[in-house]
């Protein structure tokens, strides 16, 4: 299996060099990843939210199921049928102080944990916010309420046994919002995507940078400038893994839709307006993880 040549951002360059907002474009049309450089999260930073993540993942099942939902698929996800090595907690939504704050209660994270939490939820709030930005500016369209787009934030656990090698950590899917950031384990590979050719090629960590993600949002929006990026997490070794994910949705209360300015003769309308958590209902009840549930929206 060939290593991805998933495209490089430098978020230094972003604002000022021509080239990085076309390679960006390039990176949202061919791959529907990148991975960002020079970002704003500091290393120090994200080595303590992987050790949050580990010590609430650790805690005993009757506090970890305190993590109810909010919307469906927020709350506590326990290992299961489909992924026996997964397990997950979740926070949705991360511009609220309130919800991050009832999470660390349901948690009860201690101050200093809390402290991280806070930290990094504000830290990569901005981010998510300033990428999409600027990739909506690759398109030559201004958004000026990405901060306001409700975001979920999930910390992940793979307890790879030595059973599990070989096997699927996470089944293979799109994720269903706009755009995702995630850290993935700086030392356990596994992640997967799927590339323009059919095949699975493995993402090895790159320590220090973050990966970006487009998911279903994102072709609707851009009227299929974009695409989704197909994954899958697959256990090589028999190790825990650890990764954080933080998912900008949809707009809040208002129809996900393509922007006019996307919209003409060449490229008709293609999906029709839907509230996103319908689209999510859609996408569950269907068993639908890789994007198909879009084509039930389809105007032609
Ligand atoms: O753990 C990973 O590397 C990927 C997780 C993922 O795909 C997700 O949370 O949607
Ligand atoms: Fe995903």
């Amino acid at each position: 299996m060939e290593e991805s040549n998933i495209p490089v951002i430098d978020m230094e360059k972003i604002d000022c060099e021509e080239g990085e907002c076309k390679k960006l474009r390039e990176a949202c049309e061919r791959w529907g990843c990148f991975r960002i450089i020079n970002h704003s999260i500091s290393e120090t930073l994200m080595a303590e939210m992987k050790k949050v993540n580990q010590a609430l993942l650790d805690l005993p099942l009757e506090i970890k199921k305190r993590n109810t939902e909010v919307i469906a698929g927020s709350g506590y996800m326990a290992p299961s049928a489909v992924n026996p090595f997964y397990e997950a907690l979740s926070l949705y939504d991360l511009g609220s102080s309130q919800a991050m704050h009832n999470f660390c209660s349901q948690l009860h994270a201690s101050p200093q944990q809390r402290k991280i939490v806070e930290r990094y939820g504000e830290a990569i709030h901005g981010l998510v916010v300033k990428i999409g930005e600027k990739i909506a500016e690759s398109l030559g369209i201004v958004v000026d309420d990405f901060k306001d787009w409700p975001c979920q934030f999930r910390i992940n656990k793979y307890n790879f046994t030595p059973e599990a090698v070989g096997s699927t950590g996470v089944q293979i899917h799109t994720d269903s919002g706009f755009l995702t950031i995630l850290q993935d384990d700086e030392k356990v590979g596994g992640l997967e995507v799927l590339d323009s050719s059919g095949s699975f090629v493995p993402v090895p960590p790159f320590p220090g940078t973050l990966l970006v993600n487009l998911g279903d949002i994102a072709r609707v929006w851009s009227n299929g400038r974009f695409c989704s990026l197909i994954h899958r997490v697959q256990c090589k070794e028999a190790t825990k893994r650890f990764s954080i994910a933080t998912f900008m949705l949809a707009p809040r209360n208002r129809n996900v839709e393509a922007p006019e300015e996307l919209v003409n003769k060449d490229h008709p309308r293609l999906y029709r307006p839907f509230i996103y958590e319908d689209y999510r209902k859609l996408r569950v009840s269907n068993k639908m993880h890789t994007g198909e549930a879009l084509e039930l929206l389809r105007l032609s």
